[in-house]
């Protein structure tokens, strides 16, 4: 039936096998681009030196894709990258790869191999970056870089675009290139980001992997708490201090979590695709979400992952108050970063977080808000979910189950919808609950075979989006 029909799934042309050398050139590729340490602190605090290298070195490491005479290269807000793969067939509408090359900031201590030496132990390759998101930037180039050496010539046009900003808002390179692509009239049939993977030993109980692919992502806030009050001598303390009353307000706040919206968004459908995968009891709970639904959503909230897919949540991030041992503060500040659920509004959640402080000793201040991404079909008319799913299928044959889901975190792609309603966020990579920790955290780390698989998905999922699409006409058995 339609796309979802196993019939007419054309195996891709040219098969995803790498000869031991290349193989070897992709992981130390890889390593390479982790040792650039191309940090973002904020959109203006970033490393222009690390980056303007890094724009070097994917010229160097894949020059078949800088040399292709039907690939454009364009170098936006200084940094960031967009290439433009233009295939044999104009009739079919392009498609847009995304990654990004900056990455948060590592500490220096708690990591088992330096953050920036991509360094190779134990069949893994370590550093910041293997997870968030050089992998999938590398991976793109190189499935590409390999089937150019293999002479595929795409016949479907694609872009792809690397972000170098996407950890402090994507404003230099993602809302630049989307408004480029904007005036030249640009449509996309899809677009697939990092998010979402294939995400094991999250969920007790369930013990088989399966893959969330994201069709939409959270909302968010950064929201600055201030409080002033008259400083002076500590020797005479008032009753109250700025850093008290602003203690107690954020505290208030990480007290007081936002309403459970469970019901309201994707989630539903999520679980109801998962549940078959459950053993009994938890598959006839699951599908009779009507009847068991306060039951799950308080088993949701339990944990601090599946509480962040059912409500709003609230992290206090920064805390600054105080000049001097013996001055009561003038001033305290504190900055909290709230991701907004789905079934929520920017609006409706300052208004709860208002509620929630209630003292008009403390000043708000928005420093950035969104509402959240609308949701992306997965119906089995959606080309690039499908696309998705046929490849996950073919490269991750033992994962038996597929289901739409949301982001927790932001991604550039979020910038893209005025050229496309169909955004997947999805790494073709398995996810461990350890795994999870390290983005942002310590010791992130990528398995040689899993950055090999990942190359792998990309290099097939050119040639699907090539395949024909049209459902095979209906095989008559004889
Ligand atoms: C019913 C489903 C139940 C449970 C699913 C369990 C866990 C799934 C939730 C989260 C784990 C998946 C993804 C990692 C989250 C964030 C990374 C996303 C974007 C990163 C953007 C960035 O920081 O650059
Ligand atoms: N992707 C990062 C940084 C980011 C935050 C908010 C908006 C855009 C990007 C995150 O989700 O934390
Ligand atoms: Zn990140
Ligand atoms: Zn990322």
């Amino acid at each position: 039936k339609g796309l979802k029909g196993q019939g007419h799934q054309r195996a891709p042309q040219i098969p995803s096998q790498f000869s031991p050398g290349e193989r070897f050139a992709m992981k130390e590729a890889l390593k390479g681009a982790i040792r650039i340490p191309t940090v973002s602190f904020s959109p203006e605090d970033i490393n222009a030196t690390a980056l303007a290298e890094f724009g070097e070195y994917i010229r160097t490491v894949f020059p078949t894709v800088f040399k292709t005479s039907f690939i454009r290269h364009e170098v936006i807000g200084d940094y960031s990258h967009l290439l433009t793969v233009r295939g044999s067939d104009p009739g079919l509408q392009p498609y847009m790869l995304m990654a990004h090359s900056d990455v948060v900031p590592a500490s220096d201590g708690g990591w088992e191999v330096p953050p920036f030496s991509g360094l190779e132990r134990d069949g893994f390759i370590h550093g910041r970056g293997t997870l968030d998101n050089k992998n999938s930037l590398m991976a793109i180039l190189q499935a590409l870089e390999l089937l150019l050496n293999r002479n595929y010539i795409p016949r479907r046009s694609f872009f792809i675009a690397l972000g170098h900003d996407e950890e402090v808002s994507g404003q230099n390179g993602a809302q630049k290139i989307s408004a480029l692509l904007q005036a030249r009239g640009t449509k996309l049939a899809f677009i697939v980001d990092e998010g979402n993977f294939i995400l094991d030993g999250f969920i007790p109980h369930l013990k088989k992997p399966f893959a969330m692919i994201a069709v939409s992502e959270k909302g968010s806030i950064n929201l600055r708490l201030q409080v002033n009050m008259t400083p002076g001598h500590s020797s005479a303390p008032p009753k109250e201090t700025s850093i008290g009353v602003l203690a107690a307000a954020i505290s208030r706040l990480e007290q007081t979590p936002m309403p459970n919206m469970f019901g309201s968004g994707p989630l539903k459908m999520t679980l109801q695709e998962l549940a078959h995968e459950f053993p009994f009891p938890a598959n006839i709970i699951l599908s009779n979400l009507w009847l068991f639904g306060p039951l799950v959503s308080r088993l949701m909230e339990r944990n601090y992952i599946t509480n962040a897919l059912v409500r709003t949540t609230t992290a206090l991030t920064m805390f600054n108050a105080g000049v001097k041992v013996n001055v009561i503060p003038p001033v305290a500040q504190a900055i909290i970063n709230i991701r907004i659920h789905p079934a929520q509004t920017v609006q409706e959640v300052l208004d709860l977080v208002k509620n929630i402080v209630t003292d008009n000793r403390i000043q708000f201040h928005v420093l950035t808000a969104f509402d959240p991404l609308p949701v992306s079909p997965s119906d089995h008319q959606a080309l690039g979910y499908q696309l998705l799913r046929q490849t996950i299928q073919s490269i991750f044959p033992e994962v038996s189950t597929v289901v739409p889901g949301i982001c927790i975190g932001n991604t550039d792609s979020r910038h893209y919808t005025n050229l496309t309603t169909s955004i997947y966020r999805f790494n073709p990579l398995y996810l461990h609950p350890q795994s999870f920790r390290s983005i942002h955290g310590i010791n992130e780390k990528i398995s040689v075979p899993a950055y090999e698989t990942q190359v792998k998905f990309i290099f097939e999922f050119i040639q699907n989006a090539d395949a024909d699409q049209e459902p095979a006409p209906h095989q008559h058995e004889l």
